[in-house]
């Protein structure tokens, strides 16, 4: 604009000036802003015609060279841009690239996913709410090349299930959800949504799913009120009901208080509810929630652990990852020597006799506790008893997270891969498999068991050195108690 600005007062450049107008016709900001600075050139140079009084001489704002034309070229430019954006959309530049998957089983599947596997395979999955068949995705990076991250994914969510899916930074999760929301093209494999299958019906997909993504995708200057209006809107909820809609939702993720204020002004926590309230809109039968508890403080995090109980409860069913998860404590001690370890072992034992040994170095023990049994305080107040006369020299005391559900869970993997490329060469691996997920209601079990584990009495001094983890079959399940 101060291109077109200085060549406009200089003769020389003034067919220079006419040619940049013509060019940056096709700038939207442009065109506001050179608009704007005519309508009021335009509206001074009438004053002054009008105090001469040659009338005759003033212009009407909407003369073709003032604003009409920059309101003819942005709307033109409205319509294309919709329209490549629906191109885009719909794929019609790049046809994403499809390739044969293989239903043969997966030699290092893990047990339980093998099953699982087997099960979407034979067909007994195909009642089920989701149905994922060998989804696979390969993204192509000029700088990385190819990587595959999510490969040959096999799982059913039933109705009324709440299905954990577990994996390390990178394993795929977010890429997963992202193909069954139509957010990503998939490269192989197969997914359906009560039925429906994501590469074609994919808006019948969409009209039964509700998604949190992992980052708040909200609107910093909309309240949760504007957002809950929109979204009740974009998903067809009949005019008559969206005010009770509304605030049912804000009601039912405590944000009753928060609701005419801008959503820019919020916690973490409270963007977190404000994206899981979104979600809910519409009565949806399968809710995503990526990592819904992030930033939030544990009293939210135990609300919306509750409030998953009551959606499962309705026979809907929800898909999440978090990061935390547990309903107990992690104390991990670190001994001045690695002979008073024997001693916090004995400790433990006679103190804690519920506490589960998790990992044991030469100068480290790691106890799982679960916090029913104990308040922080009591555990606090027992371990600073014997700080000194047990030799130690540091402890911490952390909530159980999934990460150490899932830190334990991999590192008995990687000793069964160990062993097992001693016998065959070393294949790659996926990250993906090693998703760890099958989080469902199992008969009576009230707690999360990441491992089973037979305690050991006592360890004898000749494990310096080592480190010993649970030797029994390792295994994720819950039921809905494990949440709240
Ligand atoms: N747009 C992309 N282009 C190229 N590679 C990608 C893209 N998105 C993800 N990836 C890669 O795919 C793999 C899986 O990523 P994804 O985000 O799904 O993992 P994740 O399990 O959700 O991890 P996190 O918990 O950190 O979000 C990673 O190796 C990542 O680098």
């Amino acid at each position: 604009m101060s291109c077109t600005f200085l060549a406009m007062s200089l003769q020389d450049l003034k067919a220079v000036n006419s040619y940049l107008k013509s060019c940056f016709l096709i700038f939207p900001n442009y065109n506001l802003g050179h608009g704007l600075m005519e309508m009021a050139y335009n509206e001074y140079i009438n004053e002054y015609y009008a105090k001469i009084g040659q009338f005759g001489k003033m212009k009407s704002p909407f003369e073709w060279d003032i604003v009409t034309r920059g309101l003819v070229a942005m709307t033109i430019e409205g319509f294309v841009g919709f329209f490549i954006t629906i191109m885009c959309q719909y794929n019609f530049f790049r046809k994403p690239q499809r390739l044969p998957v293989s239903n043969k089983p997966i030699e290092d599947d893990d047990i339980d996913v093998g099953n699982e596997r087997r099960r979407v395979l034979r067909g007994d999955a195909d009642t089920d709410v989701l149905k994922i068949q060998n989804l696979t995705k390969v993204y192509k990076s000029r700088r990385m090349g190819r990587i595959l991250a999510v490969d040959r994914l096999c799982t059913g969510v039933r109705p009324g299930e709440c299905f954990g899916l577990l994996g390390v930074n990178g394993a795929g999760k977010t890429t997963t959800f992202k193909m069954l929301t139509g957010d990503e093209s998939t490269t192989g494999g197969e997914a359906f949504v009560n039925g429906n299958s994501i590469l074609k019906d994919l808006l019948k997909v969409q009209q039964s799913i509700g998604y949190c993504p992992q980052f708040d995708a909200l609107f910093d200057e909309l309240t949760a009120r504007e957002h809950m209006e929109l979204y009740t809107r974009l998903r067809g909820v009949p005019w008559k009901d969206e005010e009770r809609v509304i605030n049912w939702a804000l009601d039912k993720l405590e944000l009753t208080k928060y609701a005419d204020k801008p959503a820019g002004t919020y916690s973490g926590g409270n963007k977190r509810k404000l994206s899981t309230a979104i979600a809910l809109i519409g009565y949806p039968s399968l809710i995503f929630l990526d990592e819904p508890t992030t930033g939030m403080d544990p009293k939210a995090r135990r609300f919306l652990w509750n409030l998953i109980l009551d959606i499962i409860k309705t026979g809907r069913s929800v898909v999440l990852t978090s990061h935390r998860f547990g309903d107990g404590y992690m104390i991990t001690v670190r001994t001045k020597a690695s002979l008073y370890v024997k001693e916090v072992v004995r400790f433990f034992n006679r103190n804690f006799p519920e506490a589960v040994l998790k990992e044991r170095h030469h100068t480290k023990v790691q106890y799982q506790l679960k916090s029913e049994n104990i308040s922080l305080a009591q555990v606090f107040s027992k371990m600073e008893q014997v700080v000194d006369v047990l030799g130690i020299e540091d402890y911490s005391v952390s909530q159980t997270t999934l990460d150490n559900v899932f830190v334990n869970f991999a590192k008995k993997q990687s000793d069964n891969l160990e062993q097992q490329e001693t016998v065959s060469t070393g294949s790659v691996q996926s990250p993906i498999k090693r998703i760890l997920s099958l989080l469902r209601p199992r008969g009576t079990t009230t707690e999360l068991q990441a491992l089973t584990v037979e305690e050991p009495e006592e360890l004898e001094s000749d494990d310096e050195g080592l480190i010993s983890f649970e030797e029994e079959r390792a295994q994720l399940s819950f039921n809905t108690d494990t949440l709240c």
